[in-house]
């Protein structure tokens, strides 16, 4: 079984302990939602599980081969355009260049680039073709892990709904499984199988929620209703850092 687990993972930048504390577990095609106040540390956890930094404390096992990441800025190479940037992965992974702009091609359609898109340079595309672009190079690699780093935060609804579908088809058909991070506690529940609710001072998980329900049967009522439930709690109004909830009646 692949897996990725954390334990007592603590991370400091010099002197200030930035997180503490944090295990976390995630098995292959399991979709794990970080959610938690800006600065608590989500993006810090991300970029150690990526191996782009080395934590301070604790541990990070992973057996998952391959990942993919999507960070809050595109980060797209500006000198290729956007089938090229979306073949960049495959590149890394040695894929024949045929082979590459075959597929790089089939993503670009699948998130929704026309043809013409295709060939401008991220200078030339919308912020929301650079994040099409960005999933799409992620994605284009299968990945068995995919990091996610509020990849859909600046995007209108309708775009995040596009996005999530794919996303979502990426995990059931092929099988990745996915550590998200969003302020959007909404999308959590839309999207994760489990939500980790974090706070600051420093970073360290909260509380657990597990949200059962199958994801064809999260109808946006349900989505809406217990993204509402989920605010009345304890510890998710600590982390938004929130009063605690009035009495029913009041
Ligand atoms: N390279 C760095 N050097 C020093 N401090 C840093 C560095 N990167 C982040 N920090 C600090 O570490 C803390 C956690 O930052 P991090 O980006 O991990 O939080 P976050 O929860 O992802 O925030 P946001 O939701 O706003 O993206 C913040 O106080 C931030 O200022």
């Amino acid at each position: 079984m692949t897996v990725l687990t954390i334990r007592r993972l603590g991370h400091r930048y010099g002197l200030t302990s930035v997180l503490s504390g944090v295990d976390l577990d995630l098995r292959a095609g399991e979709t794990l939602a970080l959610v938690g106040p800006s600065g608590c540390g989500k993006s810090t956890l991300l970029h150690v599980v990526a191996g782009l930094l080395e934590p301070s404390e604790g541990r990070v096992r992973s057996t998952f081969r391959g990942i993919g990441c999507v960070f809050q800025q595109p980060r797209l190479m500006p000198w290729k355009h956007a089938v090229d940037n979306i073949a960049l992965g495959m590149k890394a992974l040695r894929v024949p260049a045929a082979a590459r702009r075959r597929r790089a091609l089939e993503w670009a359609a699948r998130m929704g680039l026309a043809a013409e898109d295709g060939r401008k340079y991220p200078h030339e595309l919308s912020g929301g073709m650079q994040s099409r672009v960005a999933l799409g190079r992620a994605l284009a690699v299968a990945p068995e892990l995919l990091l996610l780093d509020e990849p859909f935060a600046a995007l209108d609804v309708g775009l995040k709904l596009e996005l999530y579908a794919v996303l979502r088809e990426q995990v059931e058909r092929g099988g990745s499984a996915v550590l998200m991070i969003t302020h959007d506690l909404m999308e959590a529940v839309r999207l994760a199988d489990r939500i980790a609710v974090m706070a600051g001072g420093p970073g360290r998980v909260l509380h657990e929620f597990a949200v059962e329900r199958p994801q064809a049967a999260r109808s946006e009522a349900w989505i809406h209703r217990t993204t509402a439930d989920l605010m009345g709690m304890p510890p998710v109004r600590e982390c938004f850092g929130l009063a605690p909830a009035p009495e029913a009646g009041t």
